[in-house]
């Protein structure tokens, strides 16, 4: 498949959930998306407290008690688009635990898919250094691995390898999405 970005790329509406660990890829991907996919996106992120935002940049990592009430924001974002968007959105979320995952689709009864981002770890911490202006350290990097929980088979996922250029991941993505 070769794509411009005036190609319009048809994907059954679904709720897709960018996640994985910090650095991992989920804002450059659910950009990349937006120039093929008109949907609603969110980034996660800005969903976080002051406190949580705080916290990550002194380098302490995010209890569930942080996370719960940002959880629960991303699960009413989800829950809007599912009820008033024709079942369209993108949400980037690190999603790390299979709890936090059950609950951003609880209730939910439109399509709905995680897109698992997947980096070896030397390309991950490589871009998690370079990065510019981000508040998450590089030093949360070995704590965010220890709290993800893999993906299970009765998740509904894809998975993305996003150690490729972002040509090949958006390229990648779109078409693994269309065979949904
Ligand atoms: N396929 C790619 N090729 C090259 N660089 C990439 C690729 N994907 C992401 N990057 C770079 O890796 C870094 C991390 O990406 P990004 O900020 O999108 O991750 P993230 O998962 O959204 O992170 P966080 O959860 O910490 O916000 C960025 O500097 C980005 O430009
Ligand atoms: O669950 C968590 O520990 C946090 O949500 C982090 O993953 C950040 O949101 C994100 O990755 C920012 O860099």
């Amino acid at each position: 498949m070769s794509l411009s970005t005036n190609d319009n790329v048809q994907i059954r509406p679904c709720l897709l959930v960018i996640m994985g660990v910090s650095g991992c890829g989920k804002t450059t991907l659910a950009k990349g998306l937006d120039q093929y996919l008109d949907w609603p996106f969110q980034e996660g992120d800005s969903f976080h407290s002051q406190h949580n935002i705080q916290k990550m940049s002194e380098g302490k990592p995010l209890t569930d008690s942080d996370r719960w009430p940002w959880l629960e924001k991303c699960h009413a974002w989800l829950k809007a688009c599912a009820e008033e968007h024709g079942g369209k959105g993108v949400l980037t979320c690190s999603a790390l635990k299979r709890s936090y995952r059950d609950f951003l689709r609880k209730g939910i009864r439109k399509p709905f898919y995680f897109v698992n981002l997947k980096v070896p770890y030397d390309v991950l911490l490589q871009r998690i250094e370079k990065r510019e202006g981000h508040f998450m350290p590089a030093s949360l990097l070995d704590t965010q691995l220890k709290s993800f929980e893999p993906l299970q088979v009765d998740e509904p996922h894809i998975e993305i390898d996003m150690s490729h250029p972002l040509e090949t991941v958006i390229r990648d993505t779109l078409m693994k999405l269309q065979q949904l």
